[in-house]
């Protein structure tokens, strides 16, 4: 059952004889359901035993190489999806194993969910089939090159002729030109639009619109489009696989039927018609993808903490004493404090993400009824998570380079191109600054209405014990104390409810509301990152109170639940004790706890990554190799350059060999 696709000796075995819990069970843990480990260990499987989505040498392909490696990757999953009538599920695991950014990321992940969460049911019965079987491929084409983070500022005009029936598109500047959309580059036929709707002579704002772009004969922009890639991005290989592209429209027509109605209308008179729904409806699908976000981050930090737990327990330096082994450095305690609090992490964030589905389902069933009261509060939950997971992730991809020595530097690590990956995230989907802001936003409203007496619910509930929480003292005593989660979560929301009314405070001294706001803005970040923190803490206690099964399993959970909090109340102690939660002496017995609960993960490491289950293609990394067998397979690594194809460098008889034979005529000794 283990995912193994390397050699035959096993040189962590020890390490694995060591855990005190059964790993298959904790699999189940992790994935969900014995039916998650099962599904992603057979489509993972698949991925790894096909040639054609060999990836070894990704990073040494150019530009054009790569791009025309991801159409064939995406082609060839789609005839084996096709062959093997994989479910959707099955289908997207496949996609994911095979672990290369590219257009169909943007076509399932954002084109289709668009149409179907703005579109009326007649436009989804048009066009979602279309999708389903790729006559069509589409991308989400919002962000402009003079706005991202502000929608409202997109100046992409759409206006409506009621002598045609048709709405035209047209990109009045430079900066309205249509700039970042994944897939638009070279690969997508439509898209879906943001621009600005005109109609009878009045703005209404922005709104989406199904647009061709491409001819589906051969692939030729149409008559009034313009349309290229934007250029090379960050890392070798990683992201470049993506057709991040440019668009621009010359008054480009459209049918009125193109623009989505599900929410606001125009009439065959050029009448706009608003249904009684929020307009943040229309930001629909940013939500959806940003809680799709929280569960990559899981994924990705999970794989980067496998490449680093597993080798750490492989490399070895000093310590020998008489010829005796060498200390494996995952033994030193700076290398365990560095890495258990992200592989508590990736749990954490594991966890937090099947909590966050939940919320959307949830919101999404509400939204169908009508009832809209829960929707400010997946915006915040999906903008928050989404900005403080990513932040943490990315970090903790390059953190664990570091704790790979040199060899972590090396492509064939594994690391740099995840890192290279994974980094925008910070950035798509909104900015992680931005989202904070909302957030904050959020919290801001929340603690005002306290004072009217509005009961908050949901993730904010804790704030409406504000008397109490105002000026509770930790009763900790003991490094033991910490233990209790009880103890955990009073400490952790005395601290959020604090920071964020002590910022209300300051905001309420401020000339206005929006003044106040915008200087305070550096604390409000800190206060809603607070929030964001007790919920990943909370939702990961409540994980422990579901029924989990298996040797050992729930003691391993705890022990990472323990960690994951306790290093955060270690990282932001000044929080903390500025806000009068714990004394200097509670702060010292938190981070003795913690060096305790890292010596329990310590005999526990390897298995606790294992958990992952993930295939050595997947991991695509030398030095996480499941067998452990780093040396040799670094040594092979090296020899694939395409630089060692020859002895002799290309350029050696222009640049190398005249500078080696030169006659010298003067001396600089
Ligand atoms: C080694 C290989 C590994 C390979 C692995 C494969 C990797 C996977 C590959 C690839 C997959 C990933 C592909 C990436 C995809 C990226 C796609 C994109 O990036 S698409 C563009 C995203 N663009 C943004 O996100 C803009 C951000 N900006 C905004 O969302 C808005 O402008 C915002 C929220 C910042 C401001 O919104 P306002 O301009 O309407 O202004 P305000 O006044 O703040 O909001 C008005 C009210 O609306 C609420 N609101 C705002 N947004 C809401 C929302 N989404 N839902 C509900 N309410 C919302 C607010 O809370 C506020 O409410 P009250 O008035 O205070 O009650
Ligand atoms: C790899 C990648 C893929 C992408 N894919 C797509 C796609 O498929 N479709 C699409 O439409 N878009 C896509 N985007 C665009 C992406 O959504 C935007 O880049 C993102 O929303 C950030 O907007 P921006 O670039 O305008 O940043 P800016 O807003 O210009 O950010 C610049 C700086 O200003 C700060 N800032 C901005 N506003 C504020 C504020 N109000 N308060 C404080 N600080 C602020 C930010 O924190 C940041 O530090 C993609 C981007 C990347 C990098």
């Amino acid at each position: 059952m283990a995912a193994v696709d390397g050699g035959e000796v096993d040189h962590l075995a020890g390490e694995r004889a060591t855990a005190h819990f059964d790993v298959d069970a904790m699999k189940v843990a992790w994935a969900g359901s014995r039916h998650a480990v099962e599904v992603n260990d057979r489509m993972a499987r698949l991925v790894a035993s096909d040639p054609v989505f060999r990836k070894d040498t990704r990073t040494m392909l150019s530009r054009k190489e790569l791009f025309k490696d991801t159409l064939k990757k995406a082609a060839h999953a789609w005839k084996r999806i096709v062959e093997l009538r994989l479910t959707e599920e099955e289908a997207n695991l496949l996609r994911l194993y095979v672990d290369q950014p590219g257009y169909v990321d943007l076509h399932w992940g954002m084109f289709v969910p668009a149409i179907k969460g703005q579109g009326t049911e007649e436009q989804q019965k048009k066009w979602v089939p279309m999708a389903y079987k790729f006559q069509i491929i589409g991308c989400y084409a919002q962000t402009e090159l003079g706005h991202g983070s502000n929608v409202q500022g997109l100046e992409t005009t759409a206006t409506f002729d009621p002598n045609t029936d048709e709405f035209v598109v047209h990109s009045p500047t430079l900066t309205s030109s249509k700039w970042w959309p994944g897939g638009l580059g070279k690969a997508s036929t439509h898209a879906v639009v943001y621009a600005r709707l005109i109609t009878q002579g009045k703005d209404y704002g922005i709104h989406g619109f199904i647009v061709q772009l491409r001819s589906l004969d051969d692939h030729s922009p149409l008559p009034g489009i313009t349309l290229g890639d934007i250029g090379g991005k960050f890392g070798s290989g990683a992201y470049n696989s993506m057709d991040n592209g440019v668009l621009r429209f010359d008054h480009v027509r459209i049918p009125r039927d193109q623009m989505l109605m599900r929410l606001s209308q125009v009439t065959r008179e050029g009448k706009y018609v608003h249904s009684d729904v929020p307009k943040q409806l229309l930001y629909g699908t940013m939500v959806y993808v940003r809680q799709t976000i929280v569960a990559d981050a899981s994924k990705a930090l999970s794989r980067a903490v496998c490449i680093a737990v597993r080798y750490s327990a492989i490399r070895k330096q000093f310590g020998s004493q008489a010829g005796g082994p060498e200390t494996q450095v995952l033994n030193y305690k700076t290398q365990q404090s560095r890495l258990f609090p992200l592989l508590a992490s990736a749990y954490a964030y594991r966890f937090v993400g099947e909590w966050l589905k939940w919320l959307y389902t949830d919101v999404m069933q509400k939204l169908e009824a009508k009832d809209y009261s829960t929707l400010p509060e997946a915006h915040a939950c999906t903008a928050g998570l989404k900005s403080v997971t990513t932040s943490a992730t990315a970090d903790a991809i390059e953190e664990c380079r570091k704790l790979c020595g040199g060899h972590g530097y090396l492509n064939s690590s594994g690391l740099p191109e995840l890192f290279a990956v994974y980094v925008p995230a910070c950035t798509y989907e909104g900015d992680n600054v931005v989202l904070l802001l909302q957030v904050a936003r959020f919290l801001m409203k929340t603690v005002s209405q306290l004072a009217s007496g509005k009961q908050p619910v949901g993730t904010t509930a804790y704030m409406g014990n504000i008397q109490y929480l105002m000026q509770c003292k930790s009763a900790v005593n003991t490094a033991g104390d910490w233990l209790n989660p009880a103890a955990i979560k009073e400490v952790f929301e005395a601290r959020a409810l604090r920071m964020a009314v002590n910022c209300a405070q300051n905001i309420s001294k401020a000339p206005s509301q929006e003044e106040g706001f915008s200087e305070l803005s550096p604390d409000l970040l800190e206060s809603a990152v607070a929030h964001v923190q007790l919920i990943i803490v909370t939702k990961f206690f409540e994980k422990l109170q579901q029924d989990i099964i298996g040797h050992g399993v729930k003691e391993q959970l705890q022990n990472l639940c323990n960690i994951y909090a306790l290093f955060l109340l270690h990282k932001h102690l000044g929080d903390f004790l500025s806000t009068g939660c714990i004394t200097p002496k509670q702060g010292a017995l938190a981070n003795e706890q913690l060096g305790r609960l890292y010596a329990q993960v310590r005999p526990n490491a390897v298995a606790l990554v294992d958990a992952f289950d993930y295939t050595d293609h997947y991991l695509s990394s030398v030095l996480g190799r499941y067998d452990g067998d780093v040396y040799p397979a670094l040594y092979a690594e090296a020899w694939k350059d395409p630089l060692n194809e020859t002895v002799i460098p290309d350029g050696y008889q222009e640049h190398l060999r005249p500078l080696l034979k030169q006659q010298l005529k003067f001396s600089r000794l």
